[in-house]
């Protein structure tokens, strides 16, 4: 009912919160748009399921993701695919893990810093009645 849609909609602004501070920080350049496949043409045969900051906000608004853990299952493969397709131990590749390990970190950081457990069961509430 109504009451539903109005914790739906204030967990897509606090999703779209934490999805734009993340694009802002320069740390995260690399995950904010899709890996480009015409500069990474084996990118696919690698990874299965790509993840960008900007495919996050996309999802957000398609409304994709109903509770904390569904946006959280997306916003994981940013940096998991990002430690499976740069594993060498080569600069390049030692720069883009850190920053995927600093990815996963933060974003653990502000869920428990910022979300209310109490609305995330509420949402919880509302994916296990549909
Ligand atoms: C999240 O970003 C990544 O996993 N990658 C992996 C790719 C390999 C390397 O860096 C990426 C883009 C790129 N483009 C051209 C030449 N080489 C590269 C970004």
């Amino acid at each position: 009912e109504e009451q539903e849609e109005d914790v739906l909609r204030e967990l897509r602004l606090f999703l779209r919160n934490i999805t734009e501070r993340l694009s802002l920080d320069r740390r995260f350049k690399a995950f904010t748009k899709p890996v480009d496949i015409e500069e990474v043409p084996d990118y696919l045969m690698v990874i299965k399921k790509p993840m960008d900051l900007s495919t996050l906000l996309t999802n957000i608004d398609e409304h994709k993701y109903i509770t904390i853990g569904e946006f959280m299952a997306d916003a994981d493969l940013i940096w998991k695919n990002a430690l499976e397709y740069n594993p060498d131990s080569d600069p390049m590749d030692r720069n883009i893990r850190h920053r995927a390990c600093a990815l996963k970190d933060t974003v653990r950081a502000i869920i428990r810093d910022e979300l209310d457990e109490d609305f995330e069961r509420v949402c919880e509430e509302i994916r296990e009645s549909r």
